[in-house]
């Protein structure tokens, strides 16, 4: 794969949600958020991916999939990055950095346990519409120490996450380096870096606020977090008329299947109609 497309790189890397191609996600990367979960904490990162449909902006509404009773916040650093390659040295890493958003991985928690105890993957539980909010776009010069940010979250104005990124099990430059030997990254490419504790469920109407605050540039840049960092999203129920009916088999079959094992996707199917 080449190291930079002409056409890509004519974009604008402050709108890399519009045209950026991979959300690539690492989870259980803080050990606090691990155990809260009552997970090992990991000797290598968990990889999983969100697909570009799932970016909404600051200000709209996040949905809420039908499927789940219990939808999570996860507050995350996301890392923009600038320049694509293939097995990134460590030591040259930051170079491919663009920049940083604040983001959440709304994560179908229910949905997840379910899909964990049959050995399933996180599609539904992960990469739904919507399920990646985020800020604006932070030029990487506003943040020049991403390892050691705090990051925050409230929901309806209670806080319920707070941590800073130098608790993260895996660096950004380690990151960087272990992602691209397996999966190029490329200009436009968003990695979401893990969680610190505290996620919990939200409702219908429920507002997420939440916040990055540079911790060794204080005064400068809790001015900045409140620019330019703040999400503000309302939720709101996945519209009725919303379909999921991608499969054309035989309804019995797929009644059938739901009874046996509801993650299935004839659930989707069968759900709200
Ligand atoms: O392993 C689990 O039970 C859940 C893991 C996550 O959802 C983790 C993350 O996405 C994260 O740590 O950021």
């Amino acid at each position: 794969m080449p190291e930079s497309d002409p056409e890509m790189s004519a974009r604008n890397i402050t709108r890399f949600w519009e045209w950026g191609r991979k959300i690539i996600c690492v989870g259980r990367n803080y050990a606090d958020h691990a155990l809260e979960l009552k997970n090992a904490i990991p000797k290598e990162p968990v990889l999983f991916l969100k697909p570009p449909s799932a970016y909404v902006k600051e200000g709209s509404p996040i949905l809420l999939p039908f499927y789940t009773s219990n939808l999570h916040h996860e507050v995350e650093l996301g890392v923009v990055v600038g320049k694509g390659g293939t097995a990134i040295p460590q030591s040259s890493a930051m170079e491919h950095v663009a920049g940083y958003v604040l983001c959440l991985d709304l994560t179908a928690r229910d949905v997840q346990e379910e899909c964990k105890a049959k050995g399933l993957p996180w599609t539904l539980a992960k990469a739904f519409n919507t399920s990646c909010p985020i800020s604006d776009f932070i030029p990487k010069e506003k943040i020049p120490d991403p390892g050691s940010v705090n990051l925050w979250l409230k929901v309806n104005s209670v806080l319920k996450q707070q941590g800073s990124t130098s608790q993260m099990i895996f660096s950004i430059p380690y990151l960087i380096s272990y992602i691209s030997e397996i999966i190029s990254l490329e200009e436009g490419d968003l990695i979401l870096t893990g969680t610190p504790k505290g996620v919990s469920s939200v409702q219908e109407h429920d507002e997420l606020q939440a916040g990055i605050e540079d911790i060794k540039h204080f005064e400068v840049c809790h001015e900045v977090v409140f620019l330019i960092g703040a999400l503000k999203v309302p939720l709101q129920a996945f519209p009725q008329s919303v379909s999921f009916s991608i499969h054309t088999a035989n309804k019995s079959k797929l009644l059938y299947r739901h009874k046996q094992n509801h993650l299935t996707p004839a659930l989707l199917l069968l759900s709200p109609h």
